[in-house]
């Protein structure tokens, strides 16, 4: 199953500068991790906003909460999260 995941992050303006620089570390870590697991495809950056767009390819919505859940910077980020489907006019789902 396909997902399109918005993630907008907010850390706290008084976070101390050493865990703000252990919690991006551990996020690239894992983000890196899920990729090479093959479970997150697509990861591009928001021009301009401490956020991103992913696409996420897992077998079910509790595995996609289990990923978002395991990351780091999870706390910190609203999450918005659209399922997808088919479109029936793909180039590459025509028969
Ligand atoms: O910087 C972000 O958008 C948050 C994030 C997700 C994966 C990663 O490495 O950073």
């Amino acid at each position: 199953m396909l997902f399109h995941v918005r993630m907008d992050v907010s850390l706290p303006h008084d976070l101390d500068p050493g865990r703000r620089t252990e919690l991006i570390a551990a996020e690239k870590d894992r983000a890196l991790e899920l990729q090479k697991l093959g479970v997150w495809p697509h990861l591009w950056r928001v021009v301009g906003q401490y956020s991103n767009i992913s696409i996420f390819d897992v077998p079910s919505n509790d595995e996609l909460h289990a990923c978002l859940s395991s990351l780091p910077l999870w706390e910190f980020m609203t999450v918005e999260v659209t399922p997808l489907a088919t479109h029936p006019s793909d180039l590459a789902a025509q028969p």
